[in-house]
């Protein structure tokens, strides 16, 4: 089967998108297929593999999302934010974008910046595991703390907390973070890649939540966060209430990088 592909990337976190309109291919693709598609070596390359799939009538799409292993996933924000990206310029013109994902349903719109704004679920449950934290923002996120993010290895820490026994079976991201006084400094360890990306949507929530949560001086209010990824900047908006995350926002750049044919 020939498949055409589109390449996508919002902040050098990269993914192979599939228009799956049609509702063909989701039966026709195994995880060997994404495992596949997503090796940087003997296929396409990226951390991941979107399907843009039919959705009841008051969505424009479902996001149907893989790891680069071929698992099935769950919430991958920056997949989100460029999926909106691949509607767009498959023609779906929108105001706002409604879409299912694994997480429930999602808007997104098009900032004047021409950057892609997500809406996150809202998360109140925030463990505290010693002085790090465990956020679930669509996806499982572990997020530590540190003062220098050049020190860290975060291939290795990263890895070995993902595989430790409370994390081991279901998996977890794993996020260095460096507060700074005007925004944060994030590194993560992806779950399903098994490597650190360039950036990870829905770790970078994790991180301006987590940044809230151990400043208790800040205010309950709205709240804008600038975050530097190693591969691109993004921000998280939302407002914070009694320890309750709502209208949270996740905005960045989703890119275009290339398109193709590739034979499965
Ligand atoms: N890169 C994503 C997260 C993708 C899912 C993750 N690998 C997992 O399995 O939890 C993002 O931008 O949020």
């Amino acid at each position: 089967m020939d498949l055409t592909f589109y390449k996508y990337h919002g902040a050098g976190n990269d993914f192979i998108l599939l228009d799956d309109r049609a509702g063909k291919l989701a039966d026709r693709l195994s995880p060997t297929h994404v495992a596949r598609l997503c090796d940087r070596h003997f296929g396409v390359g990226a951390d991941g593999l979107m399907l843009l799939r039919p959705a009841p009538p008051e969505f424009d799409f479902e996001m149907v999302y893989f790891n680069a292993d071929g698992s099935g996933s769950t919430l991958c924000g920056n997949g989100g934010r460029c999926i909106v990206r691949f509607a767009a310029d498959l023609g779906i013109e929108r105001d706002i974008y409604r879409f299912l994902a694994s997480d429930g349903p999602h808007e997104a719109t098009l900032t004047p910046a021409g950057d892609i704004a997500l809406g996150m679920a809202d998360v109140e449950t925030i463990r505290e595991v010693g002085a790090d934290y465990e956020i679930d923002t669509g996806s499982p996120h572990y997020l530590r703390f540190v003062e220098n993010l050049d020190t860290v290895d975060v291939v290795a820490e990263g890895r070995a907390l993902r595989q430790s026994p409370p994390y081991r079976d279901k998996g977890i991201n794993v996020n260095f973070v460096r507060q700074r006084p005007d925004g944060l400094d994030i590194a993560t360890y992806e779950r399903g890649v098994e490597d650190e990306t360039l950036a990870c949507g829905t770790g970078v929530t994790a991180a301006a939540i987590g940044s809230l949560m151990r400043r208790p001086n800040i205010p309950d209010g709205p709240f804008l966060v600038p975050v530097q990824a190693r591969g691109g900047s993004l921000s998280v908006s939302g407002e914070k209430q009694n320890g309750r995350f709502t209208n949270l926002q996740l905005i960045g750049p989703a890119t275009f990088v290339f398109t193709g044919t590739i034979s499965l």
